[in-house]
């Protein structure tokens, strides 16, 4: 059965064999084989070729995906072909940018594959709503903040200012749509503290995990897309307080000297079940 936990979603190069190996014993949610960006030229055929016999070897924790390569490029349409034959159940496009291109991708995938769209251009961003509502194989909406960085000009920010209102944006769009929304990688492999909080704050805006880019990340990512002790126990107090008798016929009852209606303790519950399948 598929899995929809996605908090922590590794990407590695298709053409690097160790990483392949290596992803294989590694606690990620998702491991996403790219034969894009990360993959030179030159070696795309053989990358393409390695992610097929990953696909068809498996092996990989719960999720595995392969990001291929634009349809407008050389290779988007081949790698397309390549995955629906080999039988991938989750396919992720780059640089999604209209509802038609959502269409024609899942043309493209065999039944019951999943399509993860990527949000990473100004135009994506313009047409989210449609991309969002384009139907298909979409299951998801990935943010690519790097080359969603590149092309608005923004700045290095350490609190990513000048992307905040497009990670609200993805999120509404992905809720709008019970799609997953799951927020762009961080490059500082070396800054455990900063991809913490940074993993903290996708938390807060409401996505469903973090795309990484090396095994270092995965831990933090896991921590910060599951429910917290200090969530747990408020959770556990909400349900234990409607349970109580004088909660009977209250839309709206006083918690650790809060407010709580029953839409609360909807969420109570949900983030319970949540940290039991963790
Ligand atoms: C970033 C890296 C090139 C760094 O590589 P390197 O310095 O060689 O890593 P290490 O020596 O620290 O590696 C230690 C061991 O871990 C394995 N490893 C490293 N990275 C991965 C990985 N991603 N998945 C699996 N395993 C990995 C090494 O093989 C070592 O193993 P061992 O031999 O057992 O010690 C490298 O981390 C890397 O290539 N990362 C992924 C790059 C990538 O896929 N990029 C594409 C997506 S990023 C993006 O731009 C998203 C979006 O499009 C946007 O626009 O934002
Ligand atoms: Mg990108």
């Amino acid at each position: 059965m598929r899995s929809d936990r996605v908090r922590s979603v590794l990407y590695l190069p298709a053409s690097n064999a160790r990483a392949i190996e290596k992803a294989r014993t590694l606690d990620c949610d998702v491991a996403v084989l790219d034969l894009e960006d990360a993959v030179a030229p030159e070696a795309k055929a053989d990358a393409r070729d390695a992610a097929v016999a990953a696909v068809r070897d498996g092996g990989f924790g719960p999720r595995l995906g392969v990001r291929i390569n634009g349809l407008d490029t050389d290779w988007g349409l081949d790698d397309l072909a390549a995955m629906k034959a080999a039988g991938a159940t989750l396919v992720v496009a780059p640089k999604v940018e209209t509802p038609e291109a959502v269409h024609a991708l899942s043309a493209g995938l065999a039944k019951g594959c999943a399509l993860w769209a990527m949000i990473e251009t100004p135009r994506a961003l313009m047409a989210l709503a449609d991309i969002a509502t384009a139907d298909g194989a979409l299951e998801g909406l990935m943010l690519g903040v790097n080359d969603l960085a590149k092309a608005l000009g923004t700045g290095a920010s350490p609190d990513r200012e000048p992307f905040k209102p497009w990670l609200a944006m993805l999120v509404a769009a992905a809720r709008a749509n019970g799609l997953l929304g799951i927020d762009g990688v961080f490059n500082r492999i070396e800054d455990a503290e900063g991809l913490a909080a940074e993993a903290l704050q996708g938390r807060l805006y409401g996505f469903d995990g973090k795309s990484l880019i090396h095994p270092s990340q995965i831990a933090a990512a896991n921590a910060a897309f599951s429910p917290s002790e200090a969530e747990i126990a408020d959770a556990r107090a909400i349900v234990a307080a409607f349970d109580a008798p004088d909660a009977e016929g209250r839309g709206a009852i006083r918690v650790n000297g809060a407010m709580v209606e029953r839409l609360h303790l909807e969420q109570a519950k949900a983030l319970l079940a949540r940290a039991d399948r963790a």
